[in-house]
């Protein structure tokens, strides 16, 4: 059901009620929501470069683009449930010693009516997967496949689904030089990717919007994939100087033959979600104003089928692939760690960084 006027109501005065103070970032999302949720999209002018209270509001508020009044009371609603009943996202698994202590920066994890759900929570760089990001998405994944959940979904905030690879992330370059990012980036996205190829329940993309590069090679690992009819799939490697990774060079041209994989993965032809499901990469498309309602009310009642029986079941579908697939992660990251030194790919990303280039 979709979070009514009520519901609405309600999280507000929970916000109020928070034992722990939530952090600017999340805070300056609930304002955004908030305002979205009653005032629809950022309507007033933007503050002053000095003026940088009402400027980090006022850019919160407008990243929400025109997401529809009541996704944003939706959002809203589902995020101060998140900080009041799981506050700790990893608490149904003990974390080891290595692992980073719960409580994730980049993401929000709920876990109720037997469905994890991990949400991206980078809206104002449209998701984008920065390093943390990924470590964090490990991290939830590994928490997921360990409790009691029969599900796992990940999903956007904010208006994206996710554009892909955090640009900014070959920025940092550390005393080996490019060959040495190149290298830590690889075993990065190796061991990321991994994480898919292994995953034992159930995974289920809610593609809330738009999905960029990485987001959406992965697809091909997930179980079904559920999209709104805002959302858009778009793998421009080759105008990044980059290759196919997330396993799509073998998962798409099985999914959807060689030459439209091709026109995909090596063209940059961005799909609508309607070509996108012609085409078997989603399993479904619904019109973005009943999206959330029709999508959760579908995924709760699967998630009250026999988690155990949906494990094996899966794992009956998806053994016989795991490792060709782990062969092709291995190799794509090989093809990759080149791409990254690589003049065109350079090139792409500062033109990106400098504003001379997007999408
Ligand atoms: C460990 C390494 C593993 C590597 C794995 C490799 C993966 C490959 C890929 O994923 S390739 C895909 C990479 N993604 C892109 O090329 C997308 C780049 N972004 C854009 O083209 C546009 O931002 C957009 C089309 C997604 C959205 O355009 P729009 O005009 O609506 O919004 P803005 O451009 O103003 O974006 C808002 C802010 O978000 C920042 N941002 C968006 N995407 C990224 C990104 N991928 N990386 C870094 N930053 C991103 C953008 O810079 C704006 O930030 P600002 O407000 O601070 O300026």
């Amino acid at each position: 059901m979709r979070a009514s006027q009520k519901d609405f109501e309600d999280a507000m005065n929970q916000v109020k009620l928070l034992k722990k103070d939530p952090g600017n970032e999340v805070k300056l999302k609930l304002y955004a929501l908030y305002k979205q949720a009653t005032e629809g999209p950022c309507n007033v002018p933007k503050p002053g470069v000095f003026d940088l209270v009402n400027k980090a509001k006022w850019d919160a508020w407008s990243t929400l683009g025109n997401l529809p009044k009541d996704s944003a009371r939706q959002n809203y609603v589902d995020l101060v449930s998140s900080l009041s009943s799981s506050p700790e996202p990893s608490s149904q698994v003990e974390p080891r010693a290595d692992e980073k202590p719960a409580g994730y920066e980049t993401l929000v994890v709920t876990s109720e009516d037997g469905i994890t759900k991990i949400m991206f929570n980078r809206p104002t760089k449209k998701n984008a997967i920065s390093t943390r990001m990924y470590e964090e998405i490990m991290l939830a994944l590994k928490a997921a496949s360990e409790d009691k959940s029969a599900l796992t979904v990940l999903t956007g905030i904010g208006d994206y689904y996710c554009s892909g690879n955090d640009l900014t992330n070959f920025t940092d370059i550390p005393p080996g030089g490019v060959e040495e990012k190149a290298k830590s980036s690889h075993i990065l996205l190796r061991n990321f990717v991994q994480c898919f190829i292994d995953f034992p329940k159930p995974l289920i993309a809610v593609v809330n919007g738009p999905a960029v590069g990485i987001s959406v090679t992965l697809l091909g690992l997930f179980d079904a994939v559920y999209a709104s009819d805002r959302a858009t799939f778009h793998t421009p490697f080759s105008a990044l100087g980059q290759s196919p990774e997330g396993c799509s060079s073998y998962t798409f041209p099985k999914i959807m033959g060689s030459a439209k994989a091709t026109e995909m993965l090596v063209f940059g032809k961005k799909l609508t979600a309607g070509e996108a499901c012609a085409q078997g990469l989603v399993t479904e498309v619904f019109p973005d104003s009943t999206f959330q309602r029709e999508v959760w009310t579908r995924l709760k009642a699967y998630a009250k089928l026999p988690a155990n029986t949906l494990r094996v079941s899966k794992n009956i579908i998806r053994s016989r692939e795991r490792e060709k697939l782990r062969a092709v992660n291995a190799e794509e990251c090989i093809t990759l760690e080149e791409r990254w030194q690589s003049e065109d790919c350079m090139n792409a990303i500062m033109n990106f960084l400098s504003r001379k280039a997007k999408l």
